[in-house]
């Protein structure tokens, strides 16, 4: 962020030119046909450096690009300093503005690799040592409930990136999972999320996890006070709080106030950001459900691509290729979403988790200097996995009136190799038929010949798909730990990449603060007519219906 709008970059209005004068040429089809060499120029194998080996293939062939614009669009990156801020945050620099905080998610799985200059960061080893030590106590079995029984259920109770990022994990993880200690995940201030899964608990072998960067979160602690509640109906005594209470925050204070010893709590720093924390403490679900070693892996696998983003020139950078991609199409073709499209069951939270990774990071009006924004920040991120996904909303993507920008991803092989490997043979057929058929689509004449002489003209125009929709391909070998979290961090860093182009600070989240100082106040409200004040009439009219059907 040099303090200059986007939009005043000189490589900015040349790729308005670019749009402007080649728009219609970019087919696809075209492009393809006139270049052999096509997806050897648009295509990188990703290879880990150090740490476990990861490799993938991204194929970025099928996007709406030539040469000379990816180069522009390089350019852009070089002129919004993407380099030097990317230095700044691996230096520590206090690049969230706003907060006044260094970003340093990197130092979380570091590994001694860099040098990083930060209160707190030195004091990462010991947590991530405290985490396998409790973990693997747990584990065993050596870790003994109130009654001597041994855990069998952990709740992670968060919300935001102190859920989203071990939901995602652990259902990613699946198969790395121990079978006999099931993991719930409470995040949402809704009653029946905690009713529900407390009717699934034992008092007597279930451990709940506390995770609250702030720990002042107000569906975190109602959770957490409910959680508590309910076990001391068992329990009886506070002292056995300390068995089966444990805490993730950077507010000792608070953690303490809540009963939880400081013994139990497991610490992170403030340049820790809640949707970039499942590296830290926040990860200890993850390293309960999958091992400390997978857990290991995974920040490992996440260290190699800070590697490869930290070290690679910007035209062999992959989230840098992956977010200038993005620009084009955010900024230029006026594409308002992006889809994440994971060939994987075990992926199927990744559009969930980078909801919050991209929309919260993203989604700013005013830049790091305090202007409006003239062209258009962050998309809307948004997927299933497939094939599920082709049987709900591809039809809008195939034929609907918008452009949807698209990542595919999908590991080569499976855990679950069934019929030896049919299902799988399957899922990758569609894997690679749908990008296909998105960027080449099906014209008026293969429809006529397809559907004979008797067609009528209104059938054949509905059979007709246009084609030319960009897409990304991701294919590894197989969703390991490492391999999850190098695809993790890849997203993390395409998200950055973006916010510097953008002008923004992509780590504060401002927007989210309105909403709850306006629950608060009405929370005070709920209870009496008369005491409903200072709302428009909507809202009025909206609390007052509530108020003839309230109960205590
Ligand atoms: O971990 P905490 O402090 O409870 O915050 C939870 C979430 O709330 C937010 O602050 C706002 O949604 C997120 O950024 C964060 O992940």
């Amino acid at each position: 962020m040099s303090g200059k709008l986007a939009s005043e970059y000189h490589s900015w209005k040349k790729l308005q030119g670019l749009y402007d004068s080649e728009y219609s040429t970019l087919i696809l089809k075209d492009l393809f046909a006139q270049d052999p060499e096509r997806f050897a120029k648009f295509s990188k194998e990703y290879s880990s450096t150090d740490g476990p080996d990861v490799t993938f293939l991204l194929d970025y062939s099928k996007n709406l690009i030539t040469q000379p614009i990816l180069d522009t669009l390089l350019s852009l990156a070089r002129e919004a300093q993407v380099e030097e801020f990317r230095d700044k945050m691996f230096a520590g620099e206090h690049i969230n503005t706003s907060e006044d905080r260094a970003v340093l998610h990197v130092a979380l799985r570091n590994f001694d690799d860099f040098k990083i200059q930060e209160g707190g960061v030195d004091e990462v080893a010991g947590v991530l040592a405290h985490i396998k030590e409790f973990s693997e106590a747990v584990r065993s079995g050596a870790w003994k409930g109130y009654t001597g029984k041994t855990i069998n259920t952990i709740v992670n109770i968060g919300i935001g990136g102190s859920d989203l990022g071990p939901v995602m994990v652990t259902e990613a993880l699946k198969a790395y999972a121990k079978r006999d200690l099931t993991a719930h995940f409470v995040s949402n201030i809704d009653g029946t999320h905690i009713a529900e899964t407390l009717r699934a608990c034992d008092p007597e072998r279930t451990l709940f996890i506390i995770a609250s960067k702030t720990f002042t979160t107000q569906e975190t602690i109602t959770n957490a006070e409910s959680a508590r509640d309910w076990f001391l109906e068992s329990a009886k005594d506070k002292a056995h709080v300390a068995k089966h209470f444990v805490a993730l925050s950077t507010n000792t204070k608070a953690v303490t106030k809540f009963g939880i010893s400081e013994s139990n709590m497991f610490q992170f720093w403030d340049w820790v950001g809640g949707r970039y924390s499942l590296w830290s403490a926040i990860g200890l679900s993850i390293a309960l459900v999958i091992g400390y070693d997978h857990f290991e892996q995974l920040l490992k696998g996440a260290h190699g691509m800070d590697k490869h983003f930290k070290e690679t020139p910007l035209e062999k950078n992959l989230p840098v290729i992956l977010g200038v991609l993005g620009i084009w199409y955010n900024d230029f073709y006026g594409a308002q979403t992006h889809a994440l499209l994971p060939y994987d069951q075990y992926l199927h939270k990744f559009a969930d988790y980078f909801q919050q990774g991209d929309m919260e990071s993203n989604g700013k009006t005013v830049t790091k200097g305090g202007q409006r924004v003239n062209y258009q920040t962050g998309p809307i991120i948004w997927g299933a996995a497939g094939t599920n996904g082709q049987h709900s909303f591809y039809q809008l993507v195939h034929q609907g009136t918008k452009l949807i920008p698209a990542d595919f991803l999908a590991p080569a092989t499976t855990h679950n190799p069934i019929a030896h490997s049919k299902h799988h043979r399957i899922l990758l057929s569609n894997f690679f038929a749908q990008p296909e058929a998105l960027a080449f689509g099906k014209t008026e004449e293969e429809v006529k010949k397809e559907l004979g002489p008797n067609a009528s003209e209104v059938l054949i125009k509905s059979k007709v798909f246009e084609g030319n929709k960009p897409s990304n391909s991701i294919i590894f070998p197989l969703l390991t730990p490492a391999t999850l979290g190098a695809l993790i961090a890849l997203y993390e860093h395409k998200i950055f990449v973006q916010g510097v182009i953008w002008g923004i600070n992509s780590f504060d989240q401002m927007g989210v603060e309105l909403g709850k100082v306006l629950a608060k106040n009405i929370l005070a409200q709920l209870e009496k007519p008369d005491d409903v004040k200072g709302h428009d009439s909507s809202t009025t009219g909206l609390i007052h219906y509530y108020q003839r059907y309230r109960k205590e």
